[in-house]
């Protein structure tokens, strides 16, 4: 199908409902579980029609994506990644003019209070998950966002380059505080996603909690290498680290010393440090 005027094209294009809110209720026991998702959909293929005519024949429309993840909901999610890559591949071996599907998903956290309640941990970190589907490969990515971290010392940050615009003073002790969006690529697929998940979880915390920092991006490198060592499966890991900044306040105003104890937390604007890690072929 060609455009409707000559000289234009369509370019690429994917459409999907977006913050799909799907809470489900284990209650086969009367201690219930919870799952709080958000899923995202996102659909491409051969679409041209309904953008240079109107003609919808195609389209799977996005109602229909969403009311797909509640009854896919109804016998249960399982891993994120399982439901991710469920959803993925009916989307396209379903539709005919669907060719690509991704589904990304996150996972907001509850604690248990009560064998039915439920105390919510909104505002921190998610656990995530993506799935892209072609119709013949599943490529999956697990990961965090929010992951909020926090080192009182062993920080550094010093011997930069400086400019006539340069005022940040060199430090030899800071506190380094981040919220941690990363997200790992499997080469294949790990045979349990929830412990793969939680040991690459478990290496970004020590690897942390353990590096002498010289800079977030060496703490970044540090994060990468640690959950590719932990978890064989994963390929690349992408990482994306805001500097949570903390100004020393200068207490001398008020006759007070201030070794490193009171801090302003800072809000914008903010550094962010973004890199991929990768495995080297052997
Ligand atoms: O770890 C850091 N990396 C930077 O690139 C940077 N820039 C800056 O002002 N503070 C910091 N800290």
């Amino acid at each position: 199908m060609t455009a409707p005027s000559p000289g234009f094209t369509l370019g690429p294009n994917s459409y999907g409902k977006s913050g799909v809110r799907l809470v489900r209720v284990d209650r086969d026991t009367p201690r219930h579980t919870i799952r709080d998702l958000t899923v995202h959909t996102a659909l491409a293929g051969d679409l041209d029609a309904t953008h240079y005519t109107g003609d919808n024949t195609g389209v799977l429309p996005t109602d229909t994506q969403k009311n797909t993840v509640y009854a896919f909901a109804r016998d249960g999610i399982g891993t994120l990644e399982g439901f991710a890559e469920r959803l993925a591949r009916h989307f396209v071996d379903t539709a005919p003019a669907i060719t690509r599907a991704r589904v990304r998903i996150e996972e907001h956290p509850w604690t248990r209070i009560g064998d039915h309640s439920f105390a919510s941990g909104e505002g921190g970190e998610r656990r995530t998950a993506e799935a892209a589907y072609d119709g013949r490969d599943a490529a999956i990515t697990a990961g965090v966002c929010d992951l909020l971290l926090l080192n009182t010392t062993d920080s550094e940050f010093s011997g930069f380059f400086a400019d006539e615009y340069t005022t940040l003073p060199e430090t030899d002790d800071r506190v380094l505080a981040t919220a941690v969006t990363a997200a790992w690529d499997y080469a294949s697929a790990p045979a349990d996603a929830d412990a793969a998940f939680g040991a690459a979880r478990a290496a970004l915390l020590d690897a942390f909690a353990g590096t002498y920092s010289l800079s977030l991006q060496q703490t970044l490198y540090a994060l990468g290498e640690r959950i590719l060592k932990a978890v064989p499966e994963a390929r690349e890991v992408r990482l994306s680290l805001p500097n949570r900044h903390h100004y020393l306040q200068d207490l001398g105003r008020f006759g007070l010393d201030n070794p490193g104890v009171v801090f302003q937390a800072g809000d914008l604007p903010y550094g962010l440090i973004e890199g991929a890690v990768r495995r080297e072929a052997p």
